[in-house]
């Protein structure tokens, strides 16, 4: 299968220009200009923005999580990012007290395999470490997987003391692996939730009052400076508070290879959401959680000057109807997550490329060539060069869209983002040379989608 894209304007982290992109199979074969050779299909771009597929670093699709599973499984997710421009995804595998990793890998590729419409990794969620599991830590970067996330909340269920941090970071210093920090001090979270329910604060609110930024911020400088003495680099997941934000500035000011992600529900919603009547506070129950409107300039400016690195989804769908209302009389009984799998590329390049706040460059860079590199994907993925995957994204930055439950494919029964006007639209997407994407209609299959094996740091 051959495929040319004609007259679009090709843009990378680093190049803008009006260019055609020839593939062949399931890579870039050639750019150039007025390219005719005879192809499959020719696909005219004109006045429209060709873009590397997006990658979203940050999913948990079909996750078993606060007593229910996320609502999207690897089908319905990968179709739904499609939709929204990106083509691969980096979700997270766990292995729960007790179990080997190579279990929680099977178990995670067992759940892909067969369903996924775009490409796909895994990280590996480490919540018991212990010599075997080191062990199996350096297998596993030897098979691909090349992350792990570490938990400094959820006591009981997945957070590790700073003991077993360290060892796994000094481990990653050892097998090129690189650890993945969600960082919330879970200890002084937990006293703080026990205290609100004793007092009768029930409601979806106290999710985020019982979740000060302080506590992000002390686990977030905790993680840089467990790395620092480990001698390795750290990615902190879901960043959210500015507070949290000036210990990787402090890091990163120093020299440490400290890096961050933030997600789009940080950047367009705020505390001011959990105001919002009867239980539909519960539709923004996550951690950590949405903070004051004021820290979302903050957030802007670290994406803009390198601070922070990539914006990812943290996809974790809960539907209000059966699952957020488990927290119906109890917000810690909530599930912890919210929908934007498929939302993320419109909303960055409208609230963050269309206001000046970043470059159209800089949105590239964020959403697809960054995350690429951080997490050994490229130069396979995260960009449009010779050799690489032909991942493209052919985007109508004039087209404007309303975002809403009604019209989003994501399997959940609401929308954060319900009514909101973007402009930018993914109209074609391409993985791997196949169209899946056609001007609006899915024409992929569930399956197609293939495991990436990605590179360790060395
Ligand atoms: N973020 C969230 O609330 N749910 C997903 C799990 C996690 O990333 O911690
Ligand atoms: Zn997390
Ligand atoms: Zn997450």
């Amino acid at each position: 299968m051959s495929l040319l894209i004609k007259n679009g304007t090709v843009v990378t982290a680093v190049d803008q220009y009006v260019g055609d992109v020839l593939i062949e199979g399931e890579r870039i074969a050639t750019i150039g200009s007025s390219l005719s050779m005879p192809v499959d299909r020719t696909i005219d771009a004109s006045g429209k923005l060709v873009l590397p597929g997006g990658i979203d670093v940050h999913t948990h699709l079909d996750m078993p999580f606060g007593g229910t599973t996320s609502a999207d499984d690897f089908e319905s997710g990968t179709i739904a990012a499609a939709f929204g421009g990106t083509t691969s995804i980096v979700d997270f595998a766990i292995q729960y007290k007790g179990q080997t990793l190579h279990h929680a890998w099977e178990t995670w590729m067992h759940k892909a395999e067969g369903k996924a419409a775009i490409d796909y990794g895994f990280h590996m969620i480490i919540t018991d470490l212990t010599d075997q599991v080191e062990l199996e830590m350096d297998a596993l970067v030897g098979q691909g997987v090349t992350s792990f996330k570490l938990f400094m909340a959820y006591p009981g269920v997945f957070m590790l003391d700073d003991a077993s941090i360290f060892k796994a970071l000094l481990r990653t210093g050892k097998n090129g692996g690189t650890i993945c920090m969600h960082a919330e001090n879970g200890g002084v979270i937990d006293v703080l939730v026990k205290k609100a329910l004793a007092e009768g604060k029930t409601a979806p609110k106290y999710h985020a009052l019982t979740r000060p930024v302080r506590a992000e911020a002390e686990a977030t400088h905790r993680a840089i400076a467990l790395a620092e003495m480990a001698d390795v680099p750290i990615y902190i997941v879901h960043l959210s508070a500015a507070e949290a934000l000036e210990m990787v500035t402090e890091a990163r000011d120093r020299g440490l290879p400290a890096y961050a992600e933030t997600c789009p529900q940080y950047l367009f919603l705020s505390d001011d959401n959990y105001e919002e009547p009867g239980f539909d506070g519960a539709k923004y129950v996550m951690s950590p959680p949405l903070r004051p409107a004021a820290t979302q300039d903050r957030l802007w400016r670290g994406l803009a000057f390198n601070d922070l690195q990539a914006i990812s989804t943290d996809h974790c769908p809960f539907c209000m109807k059966e699952q957020k209302s488990m927290g119906h009389g109890d917000f810690s009984k909530i599930p912890n997550g919210a929908p934007g799998i498929e939302t993320r590329m419109s909303l960055v390049y409208d609230g963050g490329v269309r206001t000046g706040r970043i470059s159209l460059n800089r949105f590239v860079e964020l959403t697809s060539t960054s995350p690429a590199k951080i997490f050994g994907l490229f130069p396979r993925k995260g960009t449009i060069a010779p050799g690489s995957d032909a991942d493209i994204v052919i985007f109508d930055p004039e087209k404007t869209t309303t975002l809403s439950v009604h019209s989003l494919h994501m399997k959940v029964d609401y929308n954060p983002y319900e009514g909101r006007q973007v402009t930018g639209v993914t109209e074609t997407v391409i993985s791997r040379g196949r169209v899946v994407i056609d001007n609006g209609r899915f024409v992929g299959r569930a399956g197609a989608g293939a495991f990436i094996k990605r590179s360790a740091r060395w």
